[in-house]
């Protein structure tokens, strides 16, 4: 169990995360999500143990983690920008993995060459960057780290590499109770993996939910009625943003979805329509919330 505790981190006079309290069940893989320069990294970085924060406390299994070797050898940290010894190859980086992680599995290092058709003693620095990556991951896993913290992490494989990659991280989270925290800007790919989410901006944590929580409570309404929708239709309706397009009222709306459709039927519209929103119209109109510009966008 991953447990950040009013955590804050300031560089200079930017206070990059702020307040931030959430965690993260064994054996479970959470979403890190939030706009450019949100401080997903910064955080990242705090649960890695490589950025120490100002205020608050970040434990793994009830333990500290900054400077605490213990635990760092439990845990990998795969950065969006890759580093490698110079001139290395994936030999000579798997025997320095061996000895830095004392769960690092010969056995599924070689045997995972069938998953990743690179060969092993190859130089790293002259792959492609979606070869590097394979890498990255080939050694991640051969290591059998118990907490894996990934910043963009699929950027840059093929549709079929990371298909391989999800399956190997899904299975690693199911047999051994491995505990992923993820940030990406591919929320469908979010979706896909993630059983909770986070959503930060500006630093501040502004959403925490369980993935499917997250999209019981917030619905797009498409409706029309004769004429402008009469101002009552507005009232005791949690509405995020409105549209017209022609006469068709497109809303987000916040809500059960039984009360919306009650609410909606009790106006007599000549149209409506009540769909769900994939997380990335979720993230988008949550942010809007929060005054990021979001007019026009409604998809
Ligand atoms: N080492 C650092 N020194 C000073 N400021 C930093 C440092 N690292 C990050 N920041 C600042 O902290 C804020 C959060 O940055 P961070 O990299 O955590 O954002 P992010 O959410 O990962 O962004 P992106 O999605 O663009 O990668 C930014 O304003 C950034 O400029």
């Amino acid at each position: 169990m991953i447990q950040i505790n009013h955590v804050s981190k300031r560089f200079g006079e930017l206070e990059a995360i702020k307040d931030v309290t959430f965690s993260v069940p064994k054996g479970s893989i959470y979403g890190l999500l939030g706009s450019n320069g949100a401080g997903k990294t910064t955080l990242m970085k705090m649960i890695a143990g490589i950025y120490k924060q100002n205020k608050g406390t970040i434990t793994i299994d009830g333990e500290p983690i900054f400077e605490n070797i213990k635990q760092k050898e439990r845990i990998i940290f795969l950065p969006d920008a890759l580093y490698f010894f110079p001139h290395t190859t994936i030999r000579q980086m798997a025997d320095f993995y061996r000895h830095i992680y004392p769960k690092w599995n010969e056995e599924r290092f070689y045997k995972m060459q069938e998953l990743f058709p690179i060969n092993m003693n190859q130089k790293i620095h002259r792959m492609s960057k979606g070869m590097q990556r394979q890498v990255a991951f080939w050694l991640t896993f051969s290591a059998m780290p118990d907490v894996l913290i990934l910043d963009e992490p699929l950027d840059g494989l093929d549709a079929v590499m990371r298909q391989k990659v999800k399956n190997i991280l899904f299975q690693d989270v199911a047999e051994r109770e491995m505990t992923v925290v993820i940030s990406s800007h591919n929320l469908f790919e979010v979706e896909d993996l993630c059983d909770r989410i986070g959503i930060l901006h500006h630093g501040s944590l502004i959403i925490e939910k369980e993935i499917d929580n997250l999209k019981t409570n917030i619905h797009k309404v498409q409706v029309a009625f004769h004429g402008q929708a009469p101002s009552s239709f507005f009232q005791q309706m949690d509405v995020i943003y409105k549209e017209y397009r022609g006469s068709v009222l497109l809303c987000i709306v916040r809500g059960k979805e039984e009360e919306i459709i009650a609410h909606i039927q009790k106006h007599d519209p000549i149209l409506f329509d009540l769909l769900p929103l994939t997380l990335e119209e979720i993230f988008i109109y949550e942010m809007g919330g929060k005054g990021y510009a979001i007019e026009n966008i409604l998809i």
